[in-house]
């Protein structure tokens, strides 16, 4: 498990779980989630398959949060379920 508060952390640990074979990665981009083309076009990059997380649903909050790039490139989202959502997505990661 890896934390960063910078975008380009999050694109090159996307490229390096390909280059090192990962089987999937679940992700929590934070507020990047709403914001970063970048991490769009780098899930949208790697073969590896990436599940969104979120601890809240950021459906039930303000409106600038109803966007997210994360989620437009990922094979699936799982959110609103506080910590269990890293649970499920584990879950989600290791059934395909
Ligand atoms: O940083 C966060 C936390 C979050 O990703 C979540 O896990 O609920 C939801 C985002 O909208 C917010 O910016």
């Amino acid at each position: 498990m890896r934390q960063s508060n910078h975008e380009g952390h999050l694109v090159d640990w996307l490229h390096e779980a390909q280059a090192r074979g990962a089987k999937a990665v679940i992700l929590n981009a934070g507020a990047f989630t709403h914001t970063s083309i970048a991490v769009h076009d780098a899930i949208k990059g790697i073969r590896t398959p990436v599940i969104e997380v979120h601890l809240s649903n950021p459906h039930t909050r303000e409106d600038f949060r109803h966007v997210s790039f994360v989620g437009r490139a990922a094979k699936g989202t799982i959110a609103g379920f506080g910590a269990l959502s890293y649970m499920l997505a584990l879950e989600a990661a290791a059934r395909f």
